[in-house]
């Protein structure tokens, strides 16, 4: 197996391009989707990225069409489905590739070493590769064919959001890049430029990076804040409920739909917004709660960047990929039995309810947001990029729970991010124990004492300034304000 490609660079190269970031400027797009007009473009691989790209792509007037292994061809499996039941043109490798222009590698991470020795040799010369993650050149050391150009187009979201975003003239942030190792002709980043724009991305905030950049950051989100503490977070809140007594269907409903509403606040006004939507007394007890919450998790959230940067993370998964997926298909299954999951939601919940019973809900998700952010902006990776792995994926991860709970989460998301989610779960729970028998159904369940709305003035203006001066706050509330200006566009 090649080495970790990260691994092999120099320190001062690895800096370079952990710290690589632009955010590119609307007029950065001014030719469209030029680039890749009048080019072929087949994607490999047709399931959450691979669909959602490939028709917001055809919308914008590109020429889309897939190349599907063999057997999910006759098979007509769900990949053959999706792309033909859409009116795309499907063929086999040898019939789609050696006439396309551009193949876009849209299959999961674990199967990129396949795809690169079935794919690549059939592509004719100076033709374009891409990924939506770059796991396997900066992780697995991958090196594609030298007349090859090797692009990254990669959306902060999952791929049903894509879509959803797309068809409401909208976008998801992008992530951009041209592997610096294959760009013959110096084109690259316009040809991942038009792609982006062919998505929508260029509406929402697209960020001209690194592989490696983008490898780093979207691994640590996906594993702490975006997943494992979603997921952490759903089962133990859930079991404390019902073992306070809290009805079983209540607790169900607070915690499927909660995490979509109160991170629906982070999405228009960022942690400020969200503790906002508390009274002044829940809002102290939540801030008080997220700094516990930090000093329990920090070393936790620190290990799982470690992990990553050292490419130690990376070893472990793949050495489970090695072993038919044992740990992960073994944690798919715990997670399919906890209580949380084969609960049904019912009652109703007025929308400002769940925040006001969901008050450690709030504490975990600043606590997980600010650790993420911080972890990431300490080990080289800029803001911008740690703010969109952090608070601004958040809420759409939260749209799946609400859909189907933490199986439609698992489903939606990529394979290196189930692997990862379950790896810090199963850290954070026990982790969190004491924490979690120590809170009473006030933060949880049932919401504070209404009768007595004291507050010291003094607390409240320290709880207040510490939250709007996070870095998180100071750059997501520039990011947010130039999404909103790319929209008016
Ligand atoms: N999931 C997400 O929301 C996000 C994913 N990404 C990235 O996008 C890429 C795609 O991920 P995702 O959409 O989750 O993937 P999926 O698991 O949804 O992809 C499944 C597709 O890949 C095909 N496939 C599986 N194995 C192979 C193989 N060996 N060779 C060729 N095709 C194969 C399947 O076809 P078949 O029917 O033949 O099995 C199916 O069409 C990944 O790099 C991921 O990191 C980036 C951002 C978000
Ligand atoms: C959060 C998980 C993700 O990185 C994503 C949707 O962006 C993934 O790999 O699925
Ligand atoms: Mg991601
Ligand atoms: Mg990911």
């Amino acid at each position: 197996m090649a080495e970790n490609y990260f691994n092999t660079l120099p320190l001062r190269r690895q800096l370079e391009e952990l710290g690589d970031c632009h955010f590119m400027d609307g007029s950065e797009f001014a030719r469209g989707t030029e680039a890749a007009q009048g080019k072929k473009i087949v994607i490999v691989g047709c399931g959450a990225q691979g669909l959602n790209q490939g028709l917001n792509m055809r919308d914008s007037g590109l020429d889309v069409s897939y190349a599907l292994r063999d057997a999910a061809i006759t098979e007509k499996r769900q990949s053959f489905l999706n792309a033909s039941e859409n009116g795309f043109a499907v063929g086999t490798y040898a019939e789609m590739l050696s006439s396309a222009d551009i193949v876009m590698n849209l299959a999961p991470d674990k199967q990129h070493t396949s795809v690169v020795e079935t794919v690549i040799p059939h592509m004719k010369e100076g033709a374009t590769f891409t990924y939506a993650h770059g796991f396997n050149i900066v992780e697995e050391g991958t090196q594609i064919r030298k007349d090859l150009t090797v692009i990254m187009v990669a959306p902060k979201s999952p791929g049903s959001e894509v879509r959803e975003e797309y068809k409401r003239g909208f976008g998801v942030p992008t992530l951009i890049s041209c592997h610096v190792e294959n760009d013959p002709t110096g084109e690259g980043i316009e040809i991942a430029k038009a792609l982006c724009v062919a998505q929508g991305g260029h509406h929402a905030g697209v960020l001209n990076s690194s592989f490696v950049a983008e490898v780093k950051s979207d691994l640590m989100g996906e594993q702490t804040i975006l997943c494992g503490l979603l997921q952490t977070g759903s089962i133990l809140c859930f079991d404390k409920m019902v073992k306070e007594g809290i009805e079983e269907g209540y607790a169900s409903k607070l915690i499927q739909f909660g995490w979509e509403t109160i991170t629906e606040a982070l999405k228009h006004g960022g942690i400020t917004n969200m503790m906002d939507r508390l009274s002044n007394p829940a809002k102290i007890v939540a801030y008080s709660l997220g700094e516990e919450l930090k000093f329990i998790m920090g070393d936790l959230f620190y290990k799982h960047m470690d992990d990553i940067i050292s490419g130690e993370f990376s070893k472990t998964m793949m050495a489970d990929w090695a072993n038919d997926d044992v740990n992960l298909l073994q944690w798919r299954r715990e997670t399919g039995e906890t209580a949380f999951e084969k609960s049904t939601p019912s009652g109703e919940i007025s929308e400002q309810e769940f925040f006001d019973k969901g008050i450690v809900m709030v504490a975990m998700v600043k606590a997980g947001v600010e650790l993420a952010f911080e972890a990431m902006v300490d080990s080289g990776i800029q803001p911008e990029s740690a703010y969109y792995e952090s608070l601004h994926e958040t809420p759409l991860i939260a749209n799946t729970i609400a859909r189907k709970k933490l199986f439609e989460m698992n489903r939606i998301i990529s394979d290196t991010a189930e692997y990862g989610c379950y790896l810090f779960s199963h850290a954070a729970v026990p982790l969190l124990k004491n924490f979690i028998e120590e809170i009473d159904t006030d933060v949880i369940g049932k919401g504070l004492d209404s009768t007595d709305t004291t507050v010291d003035n003094r607390l409240l203006v320290d709880v207040n300034y510490n939250i709007r001066n996070h870095e998180v706050e100071e750059i997501g509330e520039i990011l947010r304000e130039s999404m909103s200006n790319m929209a008016a566009i």
